[in-house]
């Protein structure tokens, strides 16, 4: 049995100077053997070499499509929002757990860029999606699946990598289902979501009688529920370290809601307000930052030998860039081990960028639906800060 290397990046200059300036040596993916059962080397997340840059580009484009227009992600996030609010409101004021309630609406707005269009909160096969893709989370973490991916020869034994496994498969004979019905009214010159722009693509190229096309349908099923899975905890973990946060910090709240309302007033909330929300888009990157919801990354993998700052890295190397160390590096944030928002203002309170603010990673693997995330971010807090008061006002008390 072959060992393994791993190589853990530290701090915000190792970890940049590989992303970005040797964005191609460690721009690879490091894979768990039970990420490997899962997805094999399709999709996105989990894929290498041309089939990767093939599926990359492909979502980014469509994403980016998505993105306006009519019908935009915008709309189905204000549309998404609105929802959740209705849901919130209806408790009246009781203590709830909001774990799942933010989960579905996030979950929601992903399935509609998928699908076309969004499913109720009580519908069944809803409920199963993600009681399916919460329950992996929790067991990709269980110790029978880390004994499993340092000795796979255990594999035959009972325990939750099959289940894992089990449930991946539920969710891959979904998605079959689902773009087996698409694919019945597939309007080429009206493409209402991604599934469709997916099967177009495919349909052109096998007219083109291509054979080594890369829109086949095991891309398709890795594709989408990576999208599914990677677009929902992320996003729904923030929004819930950012309401805990509001409720801590109830004077950096308040400020946000003046400046909400001196800003948009009783207008529609949209997206392109946060360039003239400073405060706000400072506390909103403040939360990513303090929030640090994936501190060791997703492993990257070397593609070639490499000399880095000096120690040869073979190829193949397993990397571990840890953006913990980036998010709370002392030499890039003034207190960072606090919530301080002031790390993103200049002196006039002007909105800064900073390049060690990664919790989406950087370079050519950063995060596929950075800007999709962003502006739920934007629009969801905002919304909270704003409608819902009752939220956010007792924590102190
Ligand atoms: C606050 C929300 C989010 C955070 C913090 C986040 C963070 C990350 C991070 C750290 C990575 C690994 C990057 C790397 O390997 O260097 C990643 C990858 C990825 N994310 Fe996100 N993400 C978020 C939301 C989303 C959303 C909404 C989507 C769906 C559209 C998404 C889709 C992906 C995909 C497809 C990848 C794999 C990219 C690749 O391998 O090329 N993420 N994300």
């Amino acid at each position: 049995m072959g060992t393994r290397k791993i190589v853990v990046l530290a701090g915000y200059e190792a970890v940049k100077d590989a992303l970005v300036n040797y964005a191609e040596e460690f721009g690879g993916r490091g894979k768990t053997r039970i990420f490997q059962n899962m997805d094999k080397d399709f999709g996105l997340i989990h894929s290498r070499g041309e089939n990767w840059k093939v599926m990359r580009r492909f979502t980014l484009t469509t994403l980016r499509d998505f993105g306006m227009g009519k019908s935009s992600i915008e709309e189905k996030i204000i549309e998404e929002c609105s929802y959740l609010i209705k849901r919130f409101e209806s408790l009246k004021g009781k203590p709830f757990n909001n774990t799942m309630m933010v989960n579905a609406a996030v979950a929601n707005i992903i399935v509609s860029v998928l699908l076309g269009h969004r499913m109720d909160y009580e519908d069944p096969q809803f409920e199963r999606l993600m009681t399916l893709t919460n329950e992996n989370i929790r067991l990709l973490g269980s110790r029978m699946v880390g004994i499993y991916n340092i000795f796979p020869f255990l594999g035959f034994l009972p325990g939750n990598h099959k289940t894992v496994v089990k449930n991946v498969e539920e969710i891959f004979e979904f998605v079959r289902n689902t773009f087996i019905k698409h694919l019945k009214n597939l309007d080429e010159n009206d493409q209402r979501s991604f599934i469709d722009a997916f099967l177009v693509r495919q349909k052109e190229v096998n007219e083109d009688g291509s054979p080594h096309s890369f829109f086949h349908n095991e891309n398709l099923t890795r594709l989408v529920r990576n999208l599914f899975v990677a677009g929902m905890e992320t996003t729904s973990t923030t929004l819930r370290w950012g309401m805990l946060l509001m409720m801590k910090y109830p004077e950096i709240q308040e400020k946000v809601q003046q400046e909400i309302s001196k800003v948009v007033g009783l207008a529609q909330l949209t997206y392109s307000h946060r360039v003239q929300m400073p405060y706000t888009n400072a506390v909103i990157h403040e939360i990513q930052r303090f929030a640090d919801i994936v501190p060791l990354n997703v492993p990257h993998e070397t593609t070639r030998d490499v000399t880095f700052r000096g120690y040869f890295i073979p190829k193949e190397t397993y990397i571990i860039p840890l953006l913990s160390s980036v998010l709370r590096d002392k030499t890039q944030f003034e207190k960072p081990d606090e919530f301080y928002p002031n790390h993103f203002l200049d002196s006039r309170g002007n909105f800064i960028k900073k390049d060690a603010f990664m919790p989406f990673s950087a370079g050519r693997r950063a995060c596929a639906g950075e800007n999709l995330a962003k502006m739920e971010l934007f629009i969801f807090l905002c919304r909270f800060a704003a409608e819902v008061h009752f939220l956010f006002s007792s924590w102190s008390q």
